[in-house]
């Protein structure tokens, strides 16, 4: 298992000159779960796009595995090391649940395991029993789907685990239980979870909490977030 590390990393769009990160130098450790939380537009989706790989930092470094992300097929860092849970990364509604996790596996070369077990496996661990693994997604609920965006991102048994509000579309039940997966994918399988949030029920699942603001980042005591 492998640290994620910010050194000294800055970011601003294109086209604009404001910086939106500014100086984050930081490390992510397997078997821990850390939230981030800040008010709206402080900087936090603009970071998870980041450390998924999906944008390079403007300067500074991230660096994965004693490895550079800027200097890396990036791809391939998505489809093997990262699992990102993001609302808009869209399944295909056309297709089943079940199809939509048995592509991803495909997707990023999964082998050597009996993949429908495994993405039915998943489905179960989030609350999405078999007869619906085999709906259309366009069949299943806003929640539903949430939580097969995050079977889908755990498929390829990733090392690190990115995620943006993900409890933001279910009730207490299934937010209880899909914490109980982040918390146990963090505790007992030892990746990195990395959650975006403004819930107070997932920051209490927390070992660090880190608040952002206009595009600084800082420690929040545990006890205090
Ligand atoms: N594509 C873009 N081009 C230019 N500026 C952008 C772009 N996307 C976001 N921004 C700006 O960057 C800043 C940080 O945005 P970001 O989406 O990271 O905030 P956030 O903390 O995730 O907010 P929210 O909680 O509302 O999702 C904001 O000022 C936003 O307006």
């Amino acid at each position: 298992m492998s640290t994620l590390t910010l050194q000294n990393v800055s970011y601003k769009y294109e086209g604009s000159e404001r910086l939106v990160i500014r100086d984050v130098s930081m490390s992510f450790e397997p078997g821990k779960v850390y939230t981030i939380i800040g008010k709206s537009g402080a900087g936090k989706s603009t970071l998870l796009n980041l450390l998924a790989g999906l944008d390079v930092a403007t300067t500074g470094h991230i660096v994965y595995d004693g490895v550079r992300l800027a200097e890396i097929n990036r791809n391939h860092y998505r489809a093997r090391k990262a699992g990102i849970i993001f609302q808009g990364f869209n399944l295909l509604t056309n297709a089943t649940a079940l199809d939509n996790i048995l592509l991803s596996m495909h997707i990023s070369g999964v082998k050597g395991i009996n993949k429908k077990a495994r993405a039915l496996e998943l489905l179960e661990k989030v609350g999405i029993s078999p007869e619906k693994a085999n709906r259309k997604i366009l069949k299943l609920s806003g929640g539903e789907q949430q939580r097969i965006g995050m079977a889908r991102a755990l498929a390829h048994n990733p090392e690190l685990i990115v995620a943006d509000e993900p409890t933001g579309n279910l009730d207490e039940d299934t937010a209880n239980r899909v914490l109980g997966v982040f918390a146990s994918l963090a505790h007992e399988e030892g990746k990195c979870v990395i959650i975006v949030t403004h819930s107070k029920e997932v920051i209490a699942i927390a070992d660090e909490i880190w608040s952002v603001d206009e595009g600084v980042f800082r420690p929040v005591p545990v006890n205090e977030g």
